[in-house]
């Protein structure tokens, strides 16, 4: 019987680095994010309808989108961010499913969906547990700014477009407070995994 995870948090708050270690653990992820880029690739029918809700202007001259001009437009307008939603998200979640149901069907013991909008989109129905990697507003605010180089408005647009990281903990199974040091998160993943009975 596969075990489904539904791994969430904030932006930057430390789920890639959190599912680097279920992969240590050779679980495997599914990344929503990086399968957010590859549906919206040149060829792909989200691109095309992307393209024609937002124009050309979010396209770069190797026929991309430019992705840093779409965040910029998205990130500070919820309407323009629902609409970029409605396009994107039917085709994350379907290839998401396709792949998750593979891993099924070859009995892993375990499967991660890397999901930073699993609360936001109603999709808990798809996983079994839900694990939220937790940190403090400002230690994500500082993470995401050093990481990205955004100035603390860009940063903060972008936090302020999610759920706020203290409901999405309330939510879950169980939270990872990843405040402190990326060991002391990793000995927290052992014991949720133990507590689960998964590795
Ligand atoms: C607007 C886009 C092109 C900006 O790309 P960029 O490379 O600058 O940012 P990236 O994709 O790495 O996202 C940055 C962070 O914002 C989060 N985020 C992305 N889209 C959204 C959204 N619609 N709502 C809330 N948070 C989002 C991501 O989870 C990530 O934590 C891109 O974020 C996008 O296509 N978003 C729509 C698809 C989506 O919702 N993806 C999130 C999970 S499925
Ligand atoms: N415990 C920690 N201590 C110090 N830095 C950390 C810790 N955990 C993560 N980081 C750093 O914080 C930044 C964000 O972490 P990470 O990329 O794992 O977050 P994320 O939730 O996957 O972000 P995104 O949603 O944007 O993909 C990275 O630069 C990472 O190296």
């Amino acid at each position: 019987m596969t075990v489904v995870i539904g791994l969430t948090g904030g932006i930057a708050s430390g789920k890639s680095t959190v599912s680097s270690m279920f992969q240590a653990k050779n679980f495997p992820v599914i990344d929503a994010d990086l399968i957010a880029r590859e549906v919206v690739e040149p060829g792909e029918r989200a691109y095309d309808q992307v393209v024609e809700a937002f124009g050309k202007e979010i396209i770069k001259d190797d026929h991309k989108i430019n992705r840093p001009k779409l965040g910029s437009i998205i990130f500070t307008d919820e309407d323009k961010r629902k609409q970029l939603n409605a396009i994107v998200h039917p085709a994350v979640r379907s290839r998401m499913l396709s792949i998750r149901d593979d891993y099924i069907k070859k009995g892993m013991p375990c499967v991660v969906l890397d999901i930073p909008l699993l609360f936001e989109s109603n999709l808990t129905h798809l996983v079994d547990k839900t694990l939220v990697v937790y940190v403090d507003e400002d230690v994500q605010l500082s993470r995401l700014m050093k990481r990205n180089g955004y100035s603390e408005k860009e940063a903060s647009d972008r936090i302020k477009a999610q759920m706020p990281l203290k409901e999405k903990a309330n939510l879950a199974d169980i939270f990872i407070d990843n405040n402190h040091s990326i060991e002391e998160t990793k000995v927290q993943l052992d014991q949720v995994l133990q507590t689960w009975g998964i590795g």
